[in-house]
């Protein structure tokens, strides 16, 4: 083993094979080199260059002694010796994927071909191909992107560097369509001044195993550029998705959020209708009852009776009024106390209640005064009522055991009634049977 340093140049931008980044040097070839200088002792030290062209100017003048990864050829064999092969891959036709696809050389007439100036496919189209227009570009990566402009017909150049930069660069409308007939053989190029030292690097070259080679073809050729293009392309279709999918459920938020302020609203106005409601009710009973005993009031006994004048004027069933007044109530208020007295005249509305009939409709006239009115009933029906009433009234219980009793004037409608007329002809019987020293019945 040998332990001499070497300068060495590589291509600045020949990916996945070799590149320099931030003047480092990077790629297949690196990986290689070190493989090589651990077996052989060899030392290489980078001597940095500007492009390829450069590093094969370096080469010539004998700045660098050794580049890594190149093909032969015989131009180059005029001041390099070389290794055995290290890699070896194809070199390909690429075309625009909407022009015809190209499989060989053979088939290009007039179509304009882009390589790599320095490359050795120049040397391999103008000894085989020599009509082929060929159209020198800096790198393949220039030329890729010219030939997806359209500014070149067809591009040829390594397989693997060439797929990194349609990759790279999202070029998916471009194609490999095609083989030169010619395959990277890459080897390590050695000045002749060093020659010697082939023998120790193809020694260094056997000793690299199977698996060594397949880890730096995996290395350098894995799918991370192809995963960075679908995540740039997914991005790109998700992305409006995305922004369609938030401004949904912001408007489902707004929604949501509306939708349960207006259902708040609405609870609120539900409550203050049935609020309402009740009001209008409690007003409703107000305007057609008596509070103190729950009875119709003279208002709404003044509207039934009306109604059943009418119903008598056309022939359809009897009414009897009944007119009660409780006799000498001024004297138990006095005697009792005016809240007895309110006592009293909730239990004789209970009462009457209790004696009259489901249909008969009972009201508090005003005062100590009640009117009872029964539908489809004669006179001598409603004196039963009154006789029935002044029965229970004798066992009744008051307040205070005060004695109650009551005059009751009776009257049967008649077709020719008016409201007052009808009620004045029972109040006048109640007056009659007060005149008859109260506690008793009067009918006119
Ligand atoms: N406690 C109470 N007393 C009332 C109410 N409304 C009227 N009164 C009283 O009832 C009495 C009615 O008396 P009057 O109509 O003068 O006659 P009376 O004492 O019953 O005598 P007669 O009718 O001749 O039997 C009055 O003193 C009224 O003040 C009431 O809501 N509560």
């Amino acid at each position: 083993q040998s332990t001499q340093a070497l300068n060495y140049c590589v291509d600045t931008n020949w990916l996945p094979y070799e590149g320099l980044q931030d003047n480092r040097h990077v790629g297949m070839s690196r990986d290689y080199l070190d493989l090589i200088s651990q077996y052989s002792g060899l030392e290489f030290n980078l001597i940095t260059t500007q492009s390829w062209v450069e590093s094969l100017q370096q080469l010539q003048n004998g700045n660098c002694h050794v580049t890594p990864f190149l093909n032969q050829t015989v131009q180059r064999s005029t001041f390099l010796d070389f290794s055995q092969v290290i890699f070896k891959a194809p070199n390909v036709i690429i075309t625009h994927s909407e022009g015809t696809p190209i499989p060989n050389l053979a088939m290009i007439k007039t179509e304009k071909v882009g390589v790599v100036k320095g490359y050795r496919q120049h040397e391999h189209i103008n000894k085989y191909y020599p009509d082929v227009p060929i159209y020198e570009v800096p790198t393949e990566q220039a030329g890729i992107r010219l030939l997806a402009a359209g500014d070149i017909d067809v591009m040829v150049g390594s397989m693997h560097t060439i797929m990194e930069h349609i990759q790279k660069n999202g070029l998916s409308e471009l194609r490999i369509t095609g083989w030169i007939g010619l395959d990277d053989e890459l080897r390590v190029g050695v000045i002749k001044e060093y020659s010697h030292l082939v023998p120790a690097i193809d020694q260094a070259i056997d000793q690299i195993s199977a698996q060594q080679h397949n880890d730096i073809y995996r290395r350098w050729n894995n799918v991370k550029i192809i995963k960075e293009v679908d995540v740039w392309l997914t991005a790109k279709i998700a992305g409006p998705i995305l922004v369609l999918l938030i401004f949904l459920l912001i408007r489902h938020a707004i929604t949501v959020r509306y939708r349960n302020r207006i259902e708040e609203k609405n609870r609120a106005l539900e409550s203050l209708q049935s609020a309402l409601k009740k009001k209008n009710d409690r007003l409703h009973y107000l305007s057609t009852h008596d509070p103190l005993t729950d009875l119709y009031n003279r208002v709404q006994i003044t509207a039934e009776a009306e109604e059943h004048i009418k119903r008598k004027k056309r022939g359809i069933n009897e009414c009897s009024l009944v007119f009660i007044d409780i006799d000498d109530f001024k004297h138990l208020n006095d005697y009792y106390g005016h809240n007895v007295g309110d006592a009293v005249l909730e239990q004789f509305a209970a009462l009457l209640k209790r004696c009259a009939r489901e249909t008969d409709i009972i009201g508090r006239w005003g005062g100590d005064e009640f009117v009872v009115l029964c539908p489809g009933a004669l006179s001598s029906e409603a004196e039963r009522f009154a006789l029935r009433l002044q029965k229970e009234l004798d066992q009744a219980q008051f307040a205070q055991n005060a004695m109650v009793s009551c005059s009751i004037g009776l009257s049967e409608v008649s077709a020719d009634d008016s409201i007052d007329l009808w009620l004045e002809r029972a109040d006048n019987a109640m007056y009659q049977a007060k005149s008859a020293g109260k506690h008793c019945i009067r009918a006119q």
